[in-house]
């Protein structure tokens, strides 16, 4: 039998009035991939990554999440199902510790109200301490113990942006969906960054990002498709996209070099 993928697209379209921001764009997205989707500005990877999340309705279409249909979900249901997102802009607290941070993505699978937290009930209790030690011990797998009592607003802006994959950790994902996360970054933060995806890859989580810098994506997915006009112009490997005369032409105009830190519109 073959594999389930982790999160499947067949055939979606979203349509704002006259304009096709994304028409019949079909992928496949399997466990263990970070898979990466690149097009020029307004190619619709966003509305494309908002309809998986429930953001967006698709006008046609379906999407799949570990076989299950999960087209005009609420983001809300589709995020207990376990598929995490962060977005094009930082959306981290920045007057509370990163520890605080990571725990209110723990909130999702607790059950205590602001009653129990107002009352500190038994119920309440537990769930803050199940949220403290989860919250700890994935700042500790991915190497940001030592930040736990710091300000979230105080630290370095790319450190603010693992802080913000580390809460989105705490659903448990099957799939972590990333929005531009290198956006607004130096070289050495992107450098950073793009070390701490791939790390996290190697514990088991499969990773979806959208991105402009052509390096990051060329050097830490495995596969990559392209939507151009709101259409898929093709998928592959990062030498088969950097080698697609198609992508070239229509995406980078002037052709890419491997490994060159080249940036679109970015
Ligand atoms: N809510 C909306 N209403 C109307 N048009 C929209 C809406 N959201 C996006 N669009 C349009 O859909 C197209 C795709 O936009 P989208 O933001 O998905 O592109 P993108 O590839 O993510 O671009 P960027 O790289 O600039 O973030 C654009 O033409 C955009 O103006």
């Amino acid at each position: 039998m073959s594999e389930v993928p982790v999160l499947e697209a067949k055939g979606i379209c979203k349509y704002f009035g006259g304009l096709k921001a994304v028409e019949a764009v079909d992928m496949k997205i399997m466990k263990g991939d970070i898979f990466g989707i690149i097009g020029p500005n307004g190619a619709g990877k966003t509305t494309f990554f908002n309809m998986c999340t429930g953001v967006y309705a698709p006008t046609k279409g379906e999407i799949f999440l570990q076989g299950e249909n999960i087209t005009r979900m609420s983001p809300d249901k589709i995020a207990r199902k376990k598929m995490a997102r962060t977005f094009q802009n930082l959306q981290l607290f920045k007057f509370m510790t990163v520890l605080d941070n990571v725990k209110i993505g723990c909130h999702i699978q607790t059950k205590s109200n602001i009653a129990d937290a107002i009352l500190h009930t038994k119920r309440y209790k537990r769930d803050e301490k199940y949220a403290v030690e989860k919250s700890l011990e994935i700042l500790e797998s991915i190497g940001l113990a030592d930040y736990k009592d710091t300000m979230a607003g105080n630290l370095a802006y790319g450190m603010q942006r693992k802080v913000e994959i580390a809460r989105a950790l705490a659903l448990d994902p099957v799939i972590l969906l990333l929005d531009e996360p290198a956006a607004g970054m130096n070289p050495n933060e992107t450098a950073s960054l793009m070390e701490f995806i791939k790390m996290l890859n190697s514990k088991g989580y499969t990773i979806a990002v959208i991105e402009h810098d052509m390096k990051f994506i060329m050097n830490s997915c495995n596969r990559i498709l392209v939507l151009n006009f709101g259409q898929k112009l093709c998928e592959g490997t990062p030498d088969e996209i950097k080698a697609n005369k198609e992508v070239q032409e229509a995406y980078f105009g002037k052709g890419i070099v491997a490994g060159e830190a080249v940036k679109v519109n970015g």
